[in-house]
């Protein structure tokens, strides 16, 4: 099967030739992803995290809490949809009753949907996949992870710093895993310059599942009032 590896490298590789057709090819995914995007009837959270944690260990069980009360609240979960943090949060969403969505990802060692989706679409290339987890949401809640993790984080980041979107809310949950990272952050990036106190000031940090989905839910309810949600 194709993974769109292929086609990324080919791009990369430059074969103007091919370049047309394979630029339409992504165009077509920026369109399909978009339409799935429309059928999410309610607002939603979008929640990163590693896909290597296993059910019952706390990562796994927390996402999962979390995204039951963002689907309690009345909103959609998109992960993913994968293993580990992804398919945690599409389960205690479905489980909560909510509308459960999966972007998930063709790879060389597929790993396939997790069972917990009720919307979904499974995605070529990773930069069409990122921009329906920040078309669809009103907010990011990220948990541990690793490098993927860290690139949707660092992403949705950069697009609120910059003004190419709104100032969503970011929630970083797990304050013990993020405290390192935190840190440098302050002590270098701010320190020297790097980042402003403003940018540092976007990120909430939290242990509990009621405080990350509040945080999300009343900053989307400010904007309704505001009516610019
Ligand atoms: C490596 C493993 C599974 C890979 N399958 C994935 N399926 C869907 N999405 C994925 C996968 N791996 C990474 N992602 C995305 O990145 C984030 C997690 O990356 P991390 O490096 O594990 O932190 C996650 O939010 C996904 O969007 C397990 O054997």
């Amino acid at each position: 099967m194709s993974n769109g590896g292929e086609l990324d490298r080919r791009l990369l590789r430059r074969r103007h030739e091919a370049l047309a057709n394979d630029v339409s090819l992504i165009a077509s995914e920026f369109l399909a992803g978009f339409q799935k995007v429309r059928e999410i009837d309610r607002p939603a959270v979008s929640i990163f995290g590693s896909a290597r944690v296993l059910e019952g260990s706390a990562v796994y069980e927390r996402a999962r809490e979390t995204a039951a009360v963002f689907a309690r609240a009345g909103f959609a979960v998109v992960t993913g949809g994968g293993p580990g943090v992804m398919e945690a949060a599409n389960r205690g969403c479905r489980e909560a009753g909510g509308l459960s969505v999966g972007f998930n990802i063709e790879l060389p060692h597929e790993q396939g949907l997790n069972p917990y989706c009720d919307l979904s679409l499974t995605f070529k290339h990773f930069y069409a996949r990122k921009t329906m987890f920040v078309k669809a949401a009103e907010g990011f809640v990220i948990f541990p992870g690793g490098f993927g993790t860290l690139d949707e984080l660092f992403e949705a980041l950069t697009l609120i710093q910059t003004g190419k979107i709104g100032s969503f809310p970011v929630v970083l949950f797990d304050r013990g895993y993020w405290a390192p990272m935190l840190e440098w952050i302050r002590a270098r990036m701010l320190e020297e310059g790097l980042v402003s106190a403003v940018d540092i000031e976007l990120l909430h940090v939290t242990d509990d599942p009621a405080e990350a989905a509040d945080c999300v839910v009343s900053r989307y309810e400010d904007r309704l009032d505001e009516g610019s949600a």
